[in-house]
């Protein structure tokens, strides 16, 4: 038997993240020059059995705030539990998953029908760090809805579940696999230092190495949140080199959830 097989899922991805397996690599950029590329880790191994019922800190229908899919009507599920622990995290309630209750998937389902009808264009499934749980039936439950899915995830776990779109919003401390580079859509990576705008450079060289000659993800840099620091660099950058754009939190800015 494994050593953390009797542990719960999340703490088994607590004991995962904190002892990485990762792989040192070397990239160059469009330019060639050498860039500082983070290691890709393996995946987490969480929760392996797929779940009828899920740790649940909340739903919403609001507009997406973020990313090349923002403006649009957008119905939320915000999974609770996460172990990657970005200190600047604003969603830091979400991390403990037993605070949150475990609510059956066919309710989660019922309420994404209610926003499809309600005129949600697509639900996002959001967390804390919704690819800890296996969302294989979560996904098969959302189905009826007829709403596409779309992933906001880290993508420091396995992919499970099927999406229409993935935003993978790697971290320099825990950085993604292989598989979430190779996935995404869009990549969307959170600016505070000049140090995550080499990160997001490396980020971009791996997904498009990761997908073997297809066309990478969109690529968006998005400013730390009351970070004008980040503001700067990020804005500075994205004039600089045209494949990148600006991915504002306009739900923050516009008082919504
Ligand atoms: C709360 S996370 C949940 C999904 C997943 N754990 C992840 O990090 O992608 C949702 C999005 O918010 C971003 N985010 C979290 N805190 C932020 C902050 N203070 N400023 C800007 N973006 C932030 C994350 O990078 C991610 O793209
Ligand atoms: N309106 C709105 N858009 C979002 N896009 C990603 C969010 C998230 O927390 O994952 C988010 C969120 O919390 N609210
Ligand atoms: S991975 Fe996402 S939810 Fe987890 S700490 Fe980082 S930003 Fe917050
Ligand atoms: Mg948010």
């Amino acid at each position: 038997m494994q050593a953390d097989a009797n542990k719960t899922p999340l703490a088994r991805a607590c004991l995962h993240a904190s002892t990485p397996n990762q792989t040192e690599r070397q990239a160059l950029d469009q330019s060639g020059n050498s860039i500082p590329l983070s290691p890709v880790s393996q995946p987490l191994a969480a929760d392996s059995l797929p779940a009828t019922a899920l740790p649940v800190v909340e739903t919403f229908h609001s507009l997406q705030g973020e990313g090349l899919q923002a403006g649009r009507s957008a119905f939320f599920i915000r999974l609770g539990g996460c172990a990657v622990a970005c200190p600047w995290c604003d969603t830091k309630h979400s991390w403990p998953a037993d605070l949150h209750p475990q609510r059956p998937l066919a309710e989660l389902a019922g309420e994404a029908e209610a926003a499809a009808e309600a005129g949600a264009a697509f639900v996002v499934i959001t967390g804390g760090e919704p690819l800890h749980h296996n969302l294989g039936l979560l996904c098969q439950a959302l189905e009826p809805s007829g709403l596409p899915l779309h992933l906001e995830t880290s993508g420091v776990d396995q992919l499970s579940g099927r999406f229409a779109w993935i935003t993978l919003s790697p971290k320099r401390h825990r950085p993604p696999s292989t598989e979430l580079l190779a996935a995404c859509q869009e990549l969307k990576v959170v600016v505070h230092e000049a140090a995550d705008l080499a990160f997001a450079a490396a980020m971009a060289v791996q997904a498009r190495e990761a997908r073997g000659g297809s066309p990478g993800p969109e690529l968006l840099l998005q400013p730390g949140w009351d970070s004008p620091a980040g503001q700067a660099l990020a804005i500075d950058y994205v004039r600089r080199n045209p494949q990148w754009r600006l991915s504002l939190q306009s739900h923050k800015l516009l008082g919504l959830r």
